[in-house]
């Protein structure tokens, strides 16, 4: 039954590392009310690279903040896999960050008085684990840190201090790795190390990266690219190239688009 083994597999949905069903997100009150987000849906599927895309102030940021639990919602649903966090108290947030979420941010956030190792090893030894040996000797290999791991931050370019936040992201073995602007503050070669790993990270280590950017060349490593303005989903493109990518942020844009007609 060759033939039918293929056939579910073709129609089996791929498995949902996250999910937003519905999400609105209200900052502040009366004449300072901002709608941050607007009725967002959003399935992020597991064993792919994400990129969210829009224009200053369109949601991205308040997006993955709901969705990895640092943010509340206003309205809506927001699963880490099958899990609802929506009523998580904070110590159950703070549980589920630490067990099943990876973060990388655009400042580096490594403390200056521990090594590399020190650093990536730092979030488990706060939840009293050590890493798998041979997870972390993969993680180490593909992040090009194995000459570095006793020096400190310091002693590193800012491209090798990413690379360190990226492995403690990932050292955890998390379920999903949330990156916010991830190459903001490196140069393009420094920046394409880093989008390297995270590539490699999905295709060769199975795991789930969604990163926000302003950088369309940044969001050509991703397998989809999912575009914000004014708190919605506006559009999106699996295999982006830089050109479909500029394209479609051009369309954003240009007053009189359909897409800008949804913004108003
Ligand atoms: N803590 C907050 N209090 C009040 N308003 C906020 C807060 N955080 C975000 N906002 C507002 O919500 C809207 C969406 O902000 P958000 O940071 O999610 O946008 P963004 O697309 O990530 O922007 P950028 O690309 O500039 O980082 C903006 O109007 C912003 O001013």
């Amino acid at each position: 039954m060759e033939g039918s083994t293929v056939a579910s597999q073709a129609v089996s949905p791929a498995a949902v590392a996250a999910r937003a069903v519905g999400v609105c997100k209200t900052y502040g009150g009366g004449e300072t009310e901002v709608a941050a987000l607007r009725g967002v849906d959003l399935d992020i599927t597991a064993g792919k690279f994400t990129a969210i895309m829009g224009p200053s102030g369109s949601g991205k940021s308040t997006l993955m903040h709901c969705l990895a639990g640092l943010d509340t919602v206003t309205e809506g649903d927001v699963f880490i896999g099958d899990t609802s966090i929506t009523g998580m108290n904070d110590k159950q947030l703070t549980t589920l960050r630490r067990d099943r979420i990876g973060f990388i941010f655009q400042q580096f956030n490594l403390l200056p008085t521990l090594t590399a190792q020190e650093n990536i090893e730092l979030p488990l030894a706060i939840a009293g684990r050590k890493p798998e040996a041979e997870w972390f000797e993969q993680v180490i290999g593909k992040v090009g840190l194995r000459d570095r791991l006793h020096h400190r931050p310091s002693q590193m370019s800012g491209g090798q201090q990413q690379r360190v936040a990226c492995a403690r992201a990932l050292v955890s073995k998390p379920e999903i790795v949330f990156a916010d602007e991830p190459t903001g503050n490196l140069d393009s070669r420094a920046g394409a190390d880093v989008l390297d790993f995270l590539r490699t990270s999905v295709d060769d280590l199975g795991q789930t990266i969604v990163m926000v950017t302003h950088d369309p060349v940044a969001a050509t490593y991703a397998d989809r690219v999912v575009f914000f303005a004014d708190g919605r989903i506006v559009n999106e493109l699996e295999k982006p190239t830089a050109e479909t990518i500029l394209d479609t942020l051009k369309e954003i844009d240009r007053p009189g688009s359909p897409v800008s007609a949804a913004r108003s």
